[in-house]
């Protein structure tokens, strides 16, 4: 059984003060589950070396929300992979909805954060979805498709090891309305047969598909028992421990 992923993705959120008590909080609170399940936190990149030192001898772990494939450079307001691994991130978030949405990143620019990230050694967290009108018009399937072909492009079935899918649908996200579970399920159906076809069973089985998209402590166990959902990536509820955990334990639950 794939192991189950439990993000919080914190977005722009927090202050250094109010991130290190949410940090140590989830720490303390999820040191029974982290035996089960991941657990992952993404602050933004000023508090990276701070929420480090926070969650230092605990098993929860710290990625970026975002980072730029050079390696050093004339890239103003950028930060590189090797600063990322430098300050203690072992994961990445790339695609997320509002990179591609709001600053405007395509497919070809996510592709060369993902195999970068992946040659340094960080986990890739590679974020999907449709926008409303997509999904209104039936291009879910074509879209996620468009998305994993162009993010994945010359990605090894080995470096696949270090992937993991979100499937975060972009109405999904801020908005208090969650898919159904049918519906994650069936995007997420798709996404492991893509997986298959383009890789193989054994890449599809190993690799682990999240659900992101108003996640919240009343619906998680629903969209954690489906079969292909293998974790949650959580925007709004885990910016609170008193939110974030019982998401965790949601975990912990259909794990067993
Ligand atoms: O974008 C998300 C996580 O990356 C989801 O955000 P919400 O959980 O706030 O909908």
């Amino acid at each position: 059984m794939r192991r189950y992923l439990i993000a919080g993705n914190w977005k722009m959120n927090t202050t250094r003060e109010e991130g290190t008590e949410l940090a140590k909080a989830i720490a303390a609170g999820s040191s029974n589950a982290t035996a089960t399940v991941d657990v992952l936190i993404c602050p933004p990149f000023p508090y990276l070396i701070p929420i480090n030192e926070a969650v230092a001898g605990t098993k929860v772990q710290v990625g970026a929300q975002n980072c730029h494939f050079e390696a050093s450079g004339a890239f103003t307001g950028e930060t590189s992979l090797e600063m990322l691994t430098d300050v203690g991130a072992s994961s990445v978030i790339l695609g997320h909805s509002e990179r591609r949405h709001v600053f405007g990143e395509t497919d070809a620019d996510i592709n060369q954060k993902v195999l970068k990230t992946l040659e340094k050694g960080l986990q890739a967290v590679l974020c999907v979805g449709e926008l409303l009108e997509e999904e209104e018009n039936g291009l879910t399937k074509t879209v996620l498709d468009r998305q994993m072909e162009g993010g994945l492009k010359d990605v090894s079935a080995e470096a696949m090891a270090n992937v993991v899918i979100a499937y975060e649908p972009v109405w999904a996200i801020g908005t208090g309305k969650t898919a159904t579970p049918e519906q994650a399920e069936s995007a997420h159906d798709h996404l492991r047969k893509w997986l298959e076809s383009r890789y193989s069973a054994d890449v599809a089985n190993a690799t682990r598909i999240l659900y992101g998209g108003s996640v919240k402590p009343n619906n998680a166990e629903d969209l954690l028992s489906q079969p292909n959902v293998d974790g949650a990536l959580v925007g709004g509820a885990s910016l609170t421990s008193e939110n974030f955990l019982p998401i965790i334990e949601a975990g912990v639950k259909v794990s067993s």
